[in-house]
């Protein structure tokens, strides 16, 4: 049973509301709140009024209300409890301070949550240039693998075009869910099951960032120690496009990430896309493979029509093939899709409300194919030499 501060004064009863607070999850830190010592004193008196003191981490927490109303169905849901008195409180500096040790380590230390060995596979998804839907595949990806039941992870570092928590819902009136925090942890915002941070929440009234290379590489490095991912089977960054300053910083704090290539169909597009991957592979990541997105669009008669041409995904993966000891695949061609696009912009990803569409079912075969690789320190120096 896991250690907790709660006092239940051995009464059975009030050790069966207790068991049943187990069971519910802190939305945004996503685990139970027996766990995060958010359960003061549980009492049953003789007629069945229970009353349970529950500790929020900060005062007005988004996940407040929620909170408050699973405590109290769990509660009400425990045999012989006939009312349930739920008072909310706030944790004191010194609980608090417990609660991000416990989270993160001893010291509650600021450090990169995913170094080399982090179980976790970190997937940079990169592009030649902007527009080739490279935000809309990493939220669609990210909400796909999620629904497998992965433990998944968004950090958006496109600075000039964060548009992944519109994506996911998570902008509301023009304006981005703001992360609760925790005194120096940061918890983040979630969407359809993934955790996202993005440098679109630290901005008001979605201003332009125009950043220097060593502001953006301090916010990064931010985004990877004081953002409480908690342990993520996969983690995707959303880089800006090209080979600017993000792409540089990820790959010297993020050397074992692997890169996914985004390009369009057009053959023109071949050599942006792969001077992107070859700048990943030179701070030492692997490329995983070729996304070619907004490939032809089926019509009504059966025909296809080809608006952005053809061919640019596989002559990418060709090309960044070369001179390796793997041939670097093309993963998927998706193909161009309203229901993509307009589900991008109402915030409802389609991989979840229209999987048969073929774009989604191009993006779920790429998930399929993400999520059948094992998690794992594969690939990575053990730090032990043959004797
Ligand atoms: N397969 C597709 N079919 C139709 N529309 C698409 C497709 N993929 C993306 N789009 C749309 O294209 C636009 C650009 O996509 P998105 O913002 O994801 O690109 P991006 O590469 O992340 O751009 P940037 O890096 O410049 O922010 C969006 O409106 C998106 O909905």
């Amino acid at each position: 049973m896991p250690e907790h501060s709660s006092s239940t004064g051995d009464c059975p009863l009030a050790e069966g509301v207790l068991q049943a607070l187990a069971r519910v999850i802190d939305p945004e830190i996503r685990k139970p709140i027996t766990e995060l010592d958010m359960v003061g004193d549980v009492s049953v008196d003789p007629d069945g009024l229970a009353s349970v003191v529950i500790k929020l981490t900060i005062t007005g927490c988004p996940a407040a209300t929620a909170i408050e109303r699973d405590v109290r169905t769990a509660t009400l849901g425990v045999a012989g409890v006939t009312a349930a008195s739920i008072q909310v409180t706030v944790m004191s500096r010194d609980e608090r301070s417990a609660l991000t040790e416990k989270l993160r380590g001893p010291g509650g230390a600021r450090q990169t949550q995913f170094g080399p060995d982090s179980l976790t596979r970190i997937y940079a998804v990169t592009s030649g240039k902007g527009g080739v839907g490279k935000s809309t595949l990493t939220a669609n990806l990210a909400v796909a693998l999620a629904a497998r039941g992965l433990a998944v992870g968004i950090v958006d570092a496109d600075v000039y075009g964060f548009s992944i928590p519109g994506i996911l819902g998570l902008v509301h009136d023009g304006v981005a869910v703001k992360p609760t925090r925790v005194d120096d942890m940061i918890l983040p915002p979630v969407g359809y099951d993934v955790k996202v941070i993005s440098i679109g929440m630290f901005v008001d009234d979605n201003a332009a960032v125009a950043w220097r290379g060593p502001m953006l590489h301090r916010t990064i490095t931010q985004f990877l120690s004081d953002v409480y991912f908690g342990d993520l089977d996969v983690l995707l960054l959303d880089l800006p496009p090209g080979t600017g300053d993000v792409a540089i910083s990820v790959g010297q704090l993020l050397p074992h990430a692997e890169v996914l290539v985004v390009t369009t169909p057009q053959p023109a597009a071949a050599d942006v896309a792969e001077r992107s991957g070859v700048v990943a592979r030179q701070t030492g990541q692997k490329i995983v493979g070729v996304i070619e997105n907004m490939a032809g669009l089926p019509q009504p008669d059966g025909t296809v029509l080809e608006l952005f041409g053809s061919g640019g995904g596989l002559e990418v993966a060709r090309r960044l093939s070369e001179g390796q000891d793997a041939a670097v695949p093309l993963l998927a061609s998706i193909p161009l899709s309203v229901a993509l696009r307009s589900g991008g912009d109402a915030g409802a990803p389609i991989v979840l409300s229209d999987p048969a569409d073929p774009a989604s079912v191009a993006i779920l075969a790429i998930a399929e194919t993400l999520a059948a690789r094992p998690r794992g320190l594969a690939r990575r120096p053990l730090g032990v030499s043959p004797r």
